[in-house]
């Protein structure tokens, strides 16, 4: 067992208010050791999802010590076993110095759609122009990635996920949802399970073009052989419910999606009031999703729902960012008491950022959040969206994923934004 001390923290963001000071839980002047591969001595849940019989493979490789996921995340089972002042750390085999710079929890991304293939530059910049989004160019994004090689596929996955890892994020949840056939979609989650035990099947993204029309029939084939071929590589189904889209699904649809995939033994999460008000928020809590997603329009009721569940409402400011549609109301839902998390949404549509520094940034600046709540959202907000409880913290016992801020203080994310400060922190090598 090898120990690092990652000391020279001017401000260690731990989000366990019993190690520090505030909801952040933040030590100043700060140290933290790690030891490498002990998950199985630290006794902790190893992976939410390969516990679930979902993640074998990667779970299987966990026994050994590093996890065979490539350079993208999660990374490894390396645990933190000692938060505190630097001046009193423990002696550590070897010593990384960040040289007075804040660390944070790596950013959770719960909420990313990174397996397609081409882009919709030309889409945007006509949004730029006025024009605005119904969810229509999805189906140009399922060509693209019907007609791409696995190969391609990959390597543009791994160079999103790279990408993402290169700006702080440690964990990544992926969808399905260009494929829309049942073998494509058992493609593209294939790969995501590559590089993430965080995979969600989204076979309800829209209405594939040879089934306009016939939006039922589409249904009954995602919740029949679709989903049979593909839950055993999902750890979670997720359905994009608008009822006012001619694209997505209504309320009685995504229940069916809802309810097939729960009985498949898949956790859910649910796209919902994106492009307007819809029963999608109200399902997700009624049926125990683990998130709801959006809340672009939200009402009084939704609100009121989701502060009397355990769901989270998954904020995706990219999006706004993206689509020159309003901001969610974080205050209302944050007044409320309503678990929130910040998220990318990456996806060639709506939002083509990986950036959840970008994320936090905005939601400072246009949904009113505070530097602290906004990083929290993006961290602990992320975790519970995801049902996780060893990642989106620093506190003893969680997956050592740090990540090293360009500045003394996590108020630089949201006040220095568009510069390059996060990054996660390799332990080894
Ligand atoms: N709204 C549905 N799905 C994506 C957009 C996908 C796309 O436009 O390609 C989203 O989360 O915004
Ligand atoms: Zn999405």
């Amino acid at each position: 067992m090898v120990s690092v001390l990652v000391t020279g923290i001017t401000e260690l963001v731990t989000n366990d208010p019993a190690l520090g000071a505030g909801r952040l839980g933040i030590v100043r002047d700060a140290a933290i050791v790690v030891e490498l591969g002990a998950s199985a001595e630290a006794g902790t849940a190893s992976d939410a999802s390969a516990e679930a019989g979902t993640d074998t493979g990667a779970s299987a490789e966990a026994q050994r010590g590093r996890r065979a996921v490539p350079d993208g995340v999660p990374a490894s089972d390396d645990r933190v076993t000692w938060v505190g002042l630097a001046a009193a750390a423990p002696p550590a085999d070897r010593v990384i110095d960040v040289g007075g710079r804040a660390v944070v929890p790596s950013f959770v991304d719960s909420h990313t759609h990174l397996a397609f293939a081409g882009d919709r530059a030309a889409e945007f910049a006509a949004r730029m122009a006025g024009e605005s989004y119904d969810g229509g160019g999805i189906a140009s994004t399922v060509a693209a990635t019907r007609g791409a090689s696995a190969e391609a596929l990959r390597a543009r996955l791994a160079a999103l996920v790279a990408e993402a890892r290169a700006q702080g994020t440690g964990t990544i949840e992926i969808k399905s949802g260009y494929g829309l056939t049942v073998a494509d979609e058992l493609r593209l989650l294939r790969l995501a399970r590559e590089v993430t035990g965080e995979t969600t099947f989204l076979g309800a993204h829209v209405v594939p073009p040879e089934y306009v029309g016939r939006a039922d029939d589409y249904v009954d084939l995602v919740t029949g052989p679709m989903l049979a071929e593909c839950a055993p590589h999902a750890r979670w189904i997720d359905v994009f419910c608008e009822p006012g889209s001619p694209h997505a699904f209504d309320g009685d649809q995504s229940r069916a999606v809802l309810l097939a995939g729960r009985a498949a033994g898949l956790g859910l999460r649910v796209h919902a009031g994106q492009l307007g008000p819809g029963p999608g928020v109200r399902l997700g809590v009624e049926l125990g999703a683990a998130a709801v997603d959006h809340g672009t329009h939200l009402t009084r009721e939704d609100v009121d729902a989701l502060a009397g569940s355990t769901t989270v409402a998954t904020l995706l400011p990219g999006v706004e960012f993206s689509t020159g549609s309003p901001y969610p109301d974080a205050r209302a839902l944050l007044d409320a008491g309503v678990r929130v998390a910040l998220a990318t949404d990456c996806n060639p549509g709506t939002s083509f950022t990986s950036s959840m520094p970008l994320c936090i940034a905005l939601a400072v600046r246009e949904m009113h959040m505070t530097p602290a709540e906004a990083l929290w959202a993006a961290t602990a907000g992320g975790a519970l969206a995801l049902r996780r409880d060893d990642v989106g913290r620093l506190g003893i016992g969680a997956r050592a994923d740090l990540t090293v801020l360009d500045a003394s203080s996590h108020v630089h994310l949201s006040y220095r934004p568009g510069v390059p400060l996060a990054r996660t922190l390799a332990l080894t090598g």
